[in-house]
């Protein structure tokens, strides 16, 4: 049979303000040239300003939209944001286990830039146990590394560290978000692979608010690029350059956490291009 368009997949939750979650999802996906698909596991009214309120679905739909999707489309790639709470992530687990909906990039979404909390507590361990031994790559930022670990982190020597135990818990690759050391004039990832090699990946810090929705906008543009059957460190790399350029290239929309400019990398292509 001939290969279908690739398809990718967000499991996530909707951020009504566009920015975020699984509005961001689409928007990176599309920009990859990637054809996204979604399973919507809860719904937040959320603006730049923050989150007002949060409402997960019924577990029944959200075992739907999986078997709808499985009935009738390839995906080849998947990822997942937003999952809520126990009863979300078990749920979820529950039908990555079910489907092959390809390599699961996970974002292990916990709190939001404002701080309001999109997983709850109790859901950490469910995440760690039962969630990251099917991913093939990790994502964490610096907080939710930390409570992953359990070991704190503020040096570059544990963000190391972090990946490494990560690692030991049965995620193949890691990926370790250095967005939040806020302090440092660059903005360093670091990333672990299942080969063993691991590597930097730095880019100058831009002085700006509108980071709302970076982290998904990250692990959306990894899963686009495995789900068009590039490597795992062939998707880190185009993946970092990507959201740099929505950080870099910013636009004015809203009155607090500004979102991204999705559609920035087109430039940096173009430039590449002459
Ligand atoms: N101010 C910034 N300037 C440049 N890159 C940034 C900035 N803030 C975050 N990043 C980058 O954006 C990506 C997402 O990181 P982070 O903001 O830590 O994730 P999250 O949204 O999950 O908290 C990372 O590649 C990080 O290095
Ligand atoms: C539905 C949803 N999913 C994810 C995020 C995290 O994004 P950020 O950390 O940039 O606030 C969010 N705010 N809302």
């Amino acid at each position: 049979m001939v290969d279908q368009f690739p398809q990718a997949l967000s499991i996530a939750g909707s951020d009504s303000g566009g920015g975020a979650g699984m509005q961001a999802d689409l928007k990176t996906i599309q920009e990859r040239h990637v054809f996204a698909t979604t399973v919507l596991v809860a719904i937040t009214a959320q603006n730049t300003l923050g989150v007002k309120d949060a409402f997960p679905l019924p577990t029944k739909i959200i075992d739907e939209q999986f078997a709808a999707l499985d009935e009738d489309l390839q995906i080849k790639a998947c990822k997942t944001g937003m999952l809520a709470d126990v009863t979300r992530v078990k749920a979820v687990v529950a039908n990555l286990k079910k489907y092959d909906f390809g390599p699961l990039t996970l974002d292990p979404v916990m709190i939001a830039k404002g701080g309001a909390p999109l997983l709850s507590e109790d859901a950490v361990i469910v995440v760690r146990d039962e969630l990251l031994p099917l991913a093939t790559i990790v994502t964490p930022n610096l907080p939710e590394a930390e409570k992953l670990t359990g070991q704190t982190i503020n040096t570059t020597d544990d963000m190391q560290m972090a990946a490494k135990k990560l690692q030991n818990m049965g995620v193949q690759n890691v990926i370790i978000k250095g967005g939040h050391f806020e302090n440092d004039n660059q903005s360093s990832d670091f990333v672990l692979l299942s080969n063993g090699r691991s590597f930097w990946l730095s880019a100058p810090r831009v002085n700006t608010a509108n980071t709302h929705g970076t982290g998904d906008t990250l692990s959306a543009c990894i899963t686009a690029e495995l789900a068009k059957g590039n490597s795992v460190e062939q998707a880190i790399k185009i993946s970092k350059q990507f959201v740099d350029a929505t950080i870099r290239d910013g636009i004015k929309v809203g009155h607090g956490h500004g979102p991204l400019n999705h559609w920035a990398y087109r430039k940096v292509e173009a430039n590449a291009e002459v």
